[in-house]
């Protein structure tokens, strides 16, 4: 050992040995207690280790998250090797053709047009009156079937489920087929598992875009697929990678918010007292729900094409970089009393929904839906509530779209 005296960085002034990441709630709404040391160590950056060992950054930090998320120096292309891999199914669905959230400009604008056209805010208000008939019509069957009933199977998954049916042209009959591919997608934990998923809703999807050249459809799909007809510009792999993530993304994350929202309120009676007794807080506290329960919060994975200098800390080019918007979204400096759960705080500003060219398609629909169950089932159920203790309710793991896979009520 020579004399020489390094200058630790930030970071090597932490642990040693930097935490691994991601890593499960025990709580449906509080923060892992390993994300809030992290928050405690006054940093923006921190470094953490991944699954198979790879180190990566992750961002605590509100402005530094927006600042990245709009860095065109970071990029999303999971076929990467240097792509941040927070589990083994992220690995798993590397070869697989990408869909836009996994393209960076210039590929990513025209892939993200093809869709954007149903997702705007005049066409989803369009949809409420349907939104709604779907809703009261799920909430009287679960009311039908009796109580004890699984809020998950009965209202909350099937109510976005037919809603991105419909806007996609794909038969709601075949909802335990395309339910139980979507959630081993998002939920597999081998990357096997994930590529046979992925695979089944290929043949499915790319089976109903066929079909749709032959036998005129309504909805999104046939629209897309008559528009790639007409200009060729996009390949049938790539209309079929479009079409898994709508139905995906356009279902899973709505029902989680559903089940996870009812928990949080009736775990907060003085907030949901404060909601019913005032409907008008109710699209302020879905932005609160959004902004509280962060649960797509390992989606913001990205890396660094090149060095960038932000906060003290150099990002090298091939990081991994991780903004999860869970802990962007409880940082004190842009949320006053960020852990306290406040119906009336304005959340607009939250990063649920990412942040630059990502930015979520499908928010105003998510807003939409959830404004309408939230309030019809509190509505027609006011004495919902759990029929086991939260402590008793299995969480997904950290890996995943937060959530829960089923929530046993009473009313
Ligand atoms: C509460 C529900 C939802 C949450 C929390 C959520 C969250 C997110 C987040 C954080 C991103 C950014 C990913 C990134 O930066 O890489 C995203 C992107 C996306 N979301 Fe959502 N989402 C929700 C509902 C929906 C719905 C209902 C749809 C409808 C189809 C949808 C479709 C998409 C699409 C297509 C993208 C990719 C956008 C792009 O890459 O340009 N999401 N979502």
């Amino acid at each position: 050992m020579t004399g020489t005296v390094t200058t630790p960085s930030p970071e090597s002034s932490e642990s040693p040995e930097p935490p691994a990441f991601p890593t499960d709630r025990t709580c449906p709404y509080r923060l892992p207690e390993q994300y809030d040391r992290l928050r405690e160590r006054g940093s923006s950056l921190h470094r953490v280790t991944l699954y198979d060992g790879r180190q990566a950054w992750v961002v605590t930090g509100y402005e530094t998250a927006r600042a990245l998320l709009a860095d065109s120096r970071l990029s999303s292309d999971r076929s990467h090797p240097d792509f941040p891999a927070t589990s083994p199914r992220v690995v798993g669905l590397r070869d697989a053709d990408p869909s836009f959230i996994g393209l960076d400009p210039p590929e990513h604008g025209p892939r993200r047009r093809m869709a954007i056209r149903e997702f705007t805010v005049r066409r989803v208000k369009g949809m409420r009156a349907d939104v709604e008939r779907i809703v009261h019509t799920f909430l009287e069957d679960m009311i039908a079937s009796g109580q004890p009933a699984d809020l998950v199977s009965r209202f909350a998954l099937p109510v976005p489920s037919m809603v991105i049916c419909q806007l996609l042209g794909v038969p709601y009959a075949d909802h335990d087929f395309f339910q139980d591919a979507s959630h081993r997608l998002v939920r597999s934990q081998d990357a096997e598992g994930a590529r046979a998923a992925r695979r089944d809703l290929e043949d499915y999807l790319g089976g109903l875009i066929d079909s749709s050249r032959r036998e005129p459809r309504q909805g999104l799909l046939a629209t897309m697929a008559d528009e790639q007809a007409a200009r060729g510009t996009v390949g049938r792999e790539e209309l079929v990678a479009t079409a898994i993530l709508l139905l995906v993304a356009g279902h899973e994350t709505t029902a989680s918010m559903t089940s996870l929202s009812v928990i949080t309120l009736l775990d907060h009676p003085e907030q949901h007292a404060a909601l019913r007794a005032d409907p008008s807080l109710v699209p302020g506290a879905v932005e609160e729900l959004l902004r509280y329960l962060s649960i797509a919060d390992v989606v913001g994975s990205r890396f660094a094409t090149d060095d960038i200098e932000i906060d003290g800390h150099r990002i090298r080019a091939g990081d991994g970089v991780i903004v999860t918007n869970s802990l962007a979204n409880r940082d004190g400096s842009a949320f006053e009393d960020p852990d306290t759960f406040d119906v009336r705080r304005d959340a607009r500003h939250h990063l649920s929904f990412g942040y630059g060219v990502h930015q979520c398609l499908g928010q105003n629909l998510a807003r939409l839906e959830l404004e309408v169950i939230l309030t019809a089932l509190f509505d027609r159920l006011p004495t919902l509530r759990l029929a086991v203790p939260v402590e008793r309710l299995k969480l997904r793991p950290g890996t995943t779209i937060q959530g829960v896979d089923e929530l046993p009520v009473v009313w």
